[in-house]
């Protein structure tokens, strides 16, 4: 059977937009550990400005609310619906959920990373689309991580890196950020702030965890290249 033709990949799914929107709108990532204050902050954008949009970290569908009426769940893929709440089985046994939880985390920033913007953003003079964590985070903080504590086998890592390597290599440009912020916390408060919120898939995480999702966060963002 002949080979079907490579599709363009800039918004195969969306219309195209304009090139002076494009060229004004601007993609920034807000980055730090759990707990941090991320959702919060994001909240507060949304508020600032009618020309910003913020995109959450999906976390809802890694939950896998089960619920007919929800409109997140009517989102959630076949596959999903069955498959539990990857969350809570990558925090109950990280050395079998990683690679799988990882590979659907990615898949999800890399969906959200090429969101198209609402029609109202598509008006606004100075466009400014937010994140909640990105593509490099998945990577460089959290399965450089998993694999340092060896939750992720080598070869999981470098399937894992390969692909995430050529994924955005095929999305570029629109993939690539203008600018990342970075909401730096101590563990020790990021702790206080996650035992207050008390979401029940996260509350055997120990402060070692979040010392070293720190670490990895401050490595990443001041001693490497974001690519
Ligand atoms: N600046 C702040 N000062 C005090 N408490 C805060 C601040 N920002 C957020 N919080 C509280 O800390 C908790 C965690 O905040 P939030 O859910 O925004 O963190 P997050 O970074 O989005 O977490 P996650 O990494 O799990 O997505 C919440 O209970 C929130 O009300
Ligand atoms: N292992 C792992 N990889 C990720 O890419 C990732 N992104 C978020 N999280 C966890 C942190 C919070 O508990 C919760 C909400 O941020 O989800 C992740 N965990």
């Amino acid at each position: 059977m002949a080979t079907p033709p490579k599709r363009p990949c800039s918004g195969p799914r969306s219309p195209p937009l304009d090139g002076s929107f494009s060229r004004r709108l601007k993609k920034i990532s807000i980055e730090g550990n759990i707990a941090a204050g991320k959702s919060t902050f994001v909240r507060l954008l949304q508020a600032a400005s009618d020309d910003w949009e913020v995109i959450p970290e999906p976390i809802a569908k890694w939950c896998n609310i089960q619920n007919d009426s929800d409109d997140v769940y009517q989102d959630l893929s076949s596959s999903q619906k069955s498959g539990g709440n990857l969350l809570q089985m990558l925090y109950d046994k990280p050395s079998r959920w990683s690679y799988t939880f990882q590979s659907y985390a990615c898949l999800s920033r890399v969906r959200a990373q090429l969101q198209s913007p609402s029609a109202k953003l598509q008006q606004a003079e100075n466009p400014v689309q937010f994140y909640e964590r990105s593509v490099y985070s998945d990577r460089y903080v959290f399965a450089s991580n998993l694999f340092e504590c060896g939750n992720l086998t080598e070869a999981e890592f470098s399937v894992y890196q390969d692909w995430h390597t050529w994924l955005l290599n095929q999305f570029e440009p629109d993939i690539t950020l203008d600018a990342i912020i970075y909401l730096r916390a101590p563990p020790q408060r990021c702790m206080q702030r996650l035992l207050h919120r008390g979401r029940d898939e996260e509350q055997g995480i120990p402060l070692e965890y979040l010392e070293q999702l720190h670490f990895k966060h401050e490595s990443w963002l001041y001693h490497r290249n974001l690519r």
